[in-house]
C-alpha cells in the first residue's frame, strides 16, 4: 500500500519498514527485534533499524526516549547494566550473541562518548596505547597510524609538533577530536557517537561536524544528537525515537521537511523535548 505522505498515521503502528533502501545499498549494521530492559523496565521496545554504509544516521528524540540505550547496545556497552534481546547483524554475524568476543567486536564498532575522555597520557600514547596492547611494536607503523588517525580527525596540523604533550592540555574540542582519532586508529567500520559535541562551544562543534562529514567517506556513522540543526546539517538518515520506539525513520531531508508522524513534527518544531 502506498503511504499518503500528508496523512498523520497511527503512531502505534510499527513504522520501521516504511524506509526502503535502494536495492544496491550496502547495509553496514542492522538491528532485528531489539529490546532492552533495565531490570523489569523495558527502555527500548521497538528498535529495528538498518544503517547504510558510508552514511551518517542521526538518532533524535526527547530525553529518555531510548536513543542512548539503543546506541550503547550496538557495541554491547549495556551488557553489564541491561538485558539486550534481539539481533544486531554485522557482516552476517549477530554481534549480540554470547559467543562474540566483545573486545574484538568493538574494534569494528567503535564508540565516542559525550564528554571527551582522553587518557591522562600524551597525545601520541592516546592513539598508540590500545594498538601496543594488541601487540603492535613496530615504531614506524605506530607513528604512521598516529599521523593518519590525527589527520582523519582534523587534528594533525594543530598537534603534530607536540605529540608528547599531555592530552589533558588540549581544549575540549581538540580532546574530542583526539578521542575520535583514537577510535579511528583501531580501523573500525562503524563509528557510534553519543552527543559528541554537546559539551563543546559552537566553533568546536562545527569542527566536529566537518570532521564527521569527512569521515563518512570511510566509516559508517551513527550519532545521537539533541541538536536538530546538527542532525539536519550532517546526517543522511534520521531515526526519531519516542518512548522506547523508533517512531519514524527516513532520509533526513524528509524528516525535517515532511515528517509522516505528527509527534515527529512536534518534536522537531520544538513543541516538546
Ligand atoms: N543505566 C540505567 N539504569 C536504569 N535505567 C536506565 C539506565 N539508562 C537509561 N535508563 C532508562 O531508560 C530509558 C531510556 O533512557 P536513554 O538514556 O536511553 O534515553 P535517551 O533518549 O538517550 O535520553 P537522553 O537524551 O536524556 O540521553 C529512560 O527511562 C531511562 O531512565
Amino acid at each position: 500500500m502506498m503511504m499518503d505522505e500528508n496523512k498523520v498515521l497511527n503512531t502505534t503502528a510499527p513504522l520501521r519498514n516504511i524506509y526502503r533502501f535502494d536495492e544496491d545499498a550496502e547495509i553496514a549494521l542492522e538491528t532485528k527485534d531489539l529490546k532492552v530492559f533495565y531490570g523489569n523496565n523495558e527502555a527500548l521496545s521497538e528498535g529495528d533499524l538498518q544503517f547504510e554504509r558510508y552514511k551518517i544516521t542521526s538518532l533524535i528524540g526527547a530525553s529518555g526516549s531510548g536513543k542512548s540505550t539503543f546506541l550503547r547496545s550496538l557495541n554491547r556497552m549495556n551488557d553489564t547494566v541491561a538485558t539486550v534481546k534481539g539481533n544486531i547483524m554485522y557482516r552476517g554475524i549477530d554481534i549480540n550473541s554470547k559467543e562474540v568476543d566483545v573486545y574484538e567486536m568493538r574494534r569494528h564498532v567503535g564508540m565516542v562518548f559525550q564528554r571527551p575522555n582522553p587518557f591522562a597520557k600524551s597525545i601520541r600514547d592516546n592513539i598508540t596505547f590500545a594498538l601496543k596492547q594488541r601487540g603492535m611494536k613496530d615504531k614506524a607503523q605506530l607513528e604512521e597510524i598516529v599521523e593518519t588517525s590525527l589527520k582523519q580527525a582534523a587534528l594533525w596540523d594543530q598537534v603534530k609538533d607536540d605529540l608528547g604533550k599531555s592530552a589533558l592540555a588540549l581544549s575540549g574540542g581538540q580532546q574530542q577530536r583526539l578521542v575520535i582519532a583514537r577510535a579511528i586508529a583501531m580501523k573500525p567500520d562503524i563509528l557510534l557517537l553519543d552527543e559528541p559535541a554537546s559539551a563543546l562551544d559552537p566553533i568546536s562543534t562545527s569542527q566536529i561536524e566537518d570532521t564527521l562529514l569527512e569521515l563518512k567517506e570511510k566509516y559508517t556513522i551513527v550519532i545521537v544528537t539533541h541538536n536538530m540543526q546538527q542532525a539536519a546539517r550532517i546526517s543522511d538518515y534520521t531515526a526519531f525515537f519516542h518512548m522506547g520506539k523508533v517512531l519514524e525513520y527516513d532520509e533526513t531531508r524528509k524528516i525535517f521537511t515532511r515528517p509522516k508522524v505528527e509527534i515527529t513534527n512536534d518534536y522537531i518544531s520544538g513543541n516538546f523535548g
